[in-house]
């Protein structure tokens, strides 16, 4: 009721206020009478089903100052962000300078992140800004000395990291002064500011806007501070509950400060409960937004050259035409100085880019396909007597007695295995279940004796089962271990070749009888004895390449995403595809550096087999790279958080190595996973790099040139799904 009457006053009760109330309402026709500089009308904008904007209607005269003050999630982010061009209204119609709003250099927009890179200095950041919306260096360093008096900055060398909180929040707002806007939009400027120098901002925008040709928006949470603006926009759950000049706000509502004001209409709006949207409302919320009055809503409206831009003086305030985007080449070398000045600030990031694909090969060509050592067998010889050892019984030439020490003496030559000596079979086999020894070797009593009659006697009948059991060495393996399983009997049966050889020759008999009557030649491709490093290289060379882009392109995208950093540089004006191109050079210089490491490392230092045309290698090499970026690429424009990007990458990472031929052959999958095997980005790369370093083919080889074929459709079919997400999702 009080205030019911309180309100009445403005149009006929006495005294002071009234008469505070009318000059409030002559400055405030006057500056209505200003044509606007933003105009909202029926604005809504939902976030899925909630209406986060319900029919705002805001004007913003131009030259003036409008603080839009309202509690936190009411909505005023998103009313800026409308305001910039950043995001599109479901509903209603939002103009700036009598257009479709647009980023550009006419806008100066300050978010409410940080969103600077902490590792450059306050130069360089606003070098970087400024060279954004085309100012030239000398015109950057002049604005630059002039907002640090203003804003009480640190010299221009001290780099952002090392500033407080409220002076990273002025190098903020400095970058959104830098090249003197038309429109200045400030999400919370004076947040973590001292009063004075909240107090010299205000001051500043005042000054600005006293010409008629600057005008600012300005948030705050700050109430009284915003007395100082032309207009005031009270805002509420996604409303408006008043527009007007501060001093007629609280005259009309008879209250003593606008923090009052805010109160009394907030809870006349709880009393009200505020009423659903009509369904008319409603449909206007859900329904597509307005088409635009030309064919390129997007388009930045600036200038296409930095002469033109760094001219485009406000007072000349001429109408921007809605031009289709133009790339610049101003902007795209500006993103490339950012981008390679970030990753040399960043001795993470350059760890990570340089060390870790030396790290990869070093620990893999280290750790993956050598031979294993220190296998203990447990050896029980029953020919010897137990207090004989078997060094004594060694004998060379045609003396044909203790042959089983000197099948043991050969044994020793093998890297892999180490022979302990055991009293009886079941303590060795007890040692093997122990899991102290890999397996038990057993020589009978009359093994020699035993072993002379099967080599001389090729008429068996005089043989009896008895003589062929004591003629064999009995093993008892662990075979748990695949590898080292194979590795052991892999060398029994080798030594026992070797040993029936010496023998052979030392007696002077026909040493074809030693041998099995198959013959290997020297191979056609590969070593005697393949070694796995060699078959696991070119997959593991192409992994890593492959995973580094993808980690280090969606990581310094999604970083800038979230960080608020692409928002900002997209807010001058900027155009998605000049971000893309300035990362995929970026990254593609990385790419290059990275894969000369790799392949110095296989080649060079770790003896990696390299038959084939290396600059095969060195193309197929940089096209997995590609291909990880890409879909690096494609990551960050699905993903909006880096956890989401996270478990995108990793998902993918494992069922790729397992799946793509890397560690194990395709040919020894289950035939369905091999359909899809060839069907992902690393199969017939790998098996093409395998080709060109271990059989030495070249590019005119089916399988060589499928491997670049694959690679090349792989980067296709990520660059164009990137494009569709982003034509129905934003960067
Ligand atoms: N991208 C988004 N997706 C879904 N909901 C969102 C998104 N951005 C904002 N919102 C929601 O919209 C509402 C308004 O958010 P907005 O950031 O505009 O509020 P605000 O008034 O600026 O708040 P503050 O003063 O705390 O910054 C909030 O409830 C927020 O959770």
């Amino acid at each position: 009721m009080a205030s019911a009457a309180a309100e009445q006053t403005t149009s006929g009760a006495p005294a002071p206020l009234a008469s505070m109330a009318s000059l409030a309402s002559l400055a405030s026709a006057s500056e209505r009478l200003r044509p606007a500089a933003v105009e909202v009308r029926g604005a809504y904008k939902n976030y899925g089903d909630t209406v986060v904007l319900a029919g705002i209607d805001m004007t913003v005269p131009r030259g003036t100052i409008y603080g839009l003050l309202g509690a936190s999630g009411c909505g005023k982010t998103t009313l800026l962000s409308c305001i910039a061009g950043r995001r599109h209204l479901d509903a209603g119609s939002a103009r700036v300078f009598g257009e479709e709003p647009a980023p550009g250099p006419r806008l100066g927009f300050m978010p409410q992140e940080l969103a600077l890179y902490v590792e450059f200095s306050i130069a360089e950041t606003l070098y970087y800004f400024g060279t954004l919306v085309g100012m030239r260096p000398g015109a950057i360093e002049e604005r630059t000395d002039r907002l640090l008096e203003l804003l009480h900055l640190p010299c221009a060398d001290t780099r952002v990291a090392k500033l407080s909180g409220g002076q990273q929040r002025r190098v903020s707002f400095a970058a959104a002064l830098l090249h003197d806007p038309e429109l200045l939009v400030l999400d919370e400027p004076t947040v973590g500011v001292d009063p004075v120098l909240r107090h010299s901002i205000w001051d500043y925008l005042v000054e600005i806007t006293k010409t008629g040709d600057k005008s600012v928006i300005i948030t705050t949470h700050y109430i009284e501070e915003s007395k100082q603006a032309h207009t005031v926009g009270l805002m509420r759950g996604g409303r408006l509950l008043a527009e007007d000049a501060p001093d007629r706000l609280t005259a009309r509502f008879a209250c003593g400060s606008l923090e009052r004001v805010f109160l009394l209409l907030s809870s006349r709006q709880l009393a009200s409960a505020p009423p659903p949207p009509s369904d008319e409302q409603h449909a206007r919320a859900l329904a597509p937004p307005p088409p635009a009055p030309d064919d390129c809503p997007d388009a930045p409206a600036q200038s296409s050259t930095p002469a033109a831009a760094t001219a485009a003086s406000p007072a000349s305030a001429r109408r921007r035409t809605c031009a289709c985007p133009e790339w610049s080449s101003y902007r795209l070398r500006a993103l490339l100085w950012k981008n390679f000045l970030w990753i040399s600030r960043n001795i993470p990031v350059m760890l990570f880019i340089f060390a870790q694909p030396v790290l990869q090969i070093m620990f893999f060509c280290l750790a993956i396909g050598q031979d294993p050592t220190g296998l203990s067998i447990a050896v029980v010889n029953h020919e010897l007597n137990s207090s004989y050892l078997c060094s004594e019984h060694i004998h060379h030439q045609c003396q044909l007695e203790y042959l089983s020490c000197r099948y043991l003496h050969h044994l020793n030559n093998s890297k892999s295995i180490v022979q302990e000596n055991y009293s009886n079979i079941s303590n060795a086999v007890s040692a093997v279940k122990s899991g102290h020894v890999w397996g038990a070797i057993y020589f009978t009593e009359n093994y020699t004796e035993s072993l002379l009659q099967r080599i001389n006697f090729s008429d068996t009948s005089y043989f009896e089962l008895n003589d062929w059991d004591n003629s064999e060495i009995k093993v008892w393996m662990d075979q748990s271990n695949q590898h080292i399983a194979q590795t052991i009997q892999y060398d029994l049966v080798l030594t026992y070749q070797a040993f029936l050889a010496d023998v052979h020759m030392d007696c002077k008999w026909n040493l074809k009888l030693a041998e099995a009557p198959i013959k290997f030649e020297t191979p056609v491709y590969g070593s005697i004895r393949p070694v796995f490093t060699d078959f696991a290289c070119p997959g593991t060379i192409l992994m890593i390449i492959y995973f580094l882009a993808v980690t280090l392109t969606a990581g310094v995208i999604l970083t800038e995403k979230t960080e608020g950093l692409l928002d900002r540089a997209l807010m001058t004006g900027l155009l998605v595809p000049e971000i893309l191109v300035s990362h995929v050079v970026t990254q593609f210089a990385v790419i290059c550096g990275q894969t000369s490491l790799v392949l110095l490392f296989s080649f060079a230092v770790f003896n990696i087999p390299h038959h084939g045309p290396m600059f095969a290698v060195i193309v197929l090499t940089l096209l997995q790279g590609l291909s990880g970026m890409c879909f690096g690429l494609l990551i960050s424009s699905a993903c909006d958080n880096i956890m989401m990007a996270t478990y995108l990458g990793m998902g993918s990472f494992h069922p790729l190595v397992i799946l793509s031929g890397v560690i194990w052959p395709i040919e020894g999958m289950h035939s369905i996973l091999r359909y899809i095997s060839y069907c992902l980005p690393l199969t017939y790369p790998t098996e093409s790099l395998r080709c060109l370093l271990l059989r030495g083919w070249g590019v005119d080889s089916p399988t060589v040139y499928g491997g670049f074929l694959v690679s090349v459709a792989w980067i296709t079919i990520y660059v164009i799904t990137t494009l569709v997400i982003l034509r129905f999702k934003k960067l």
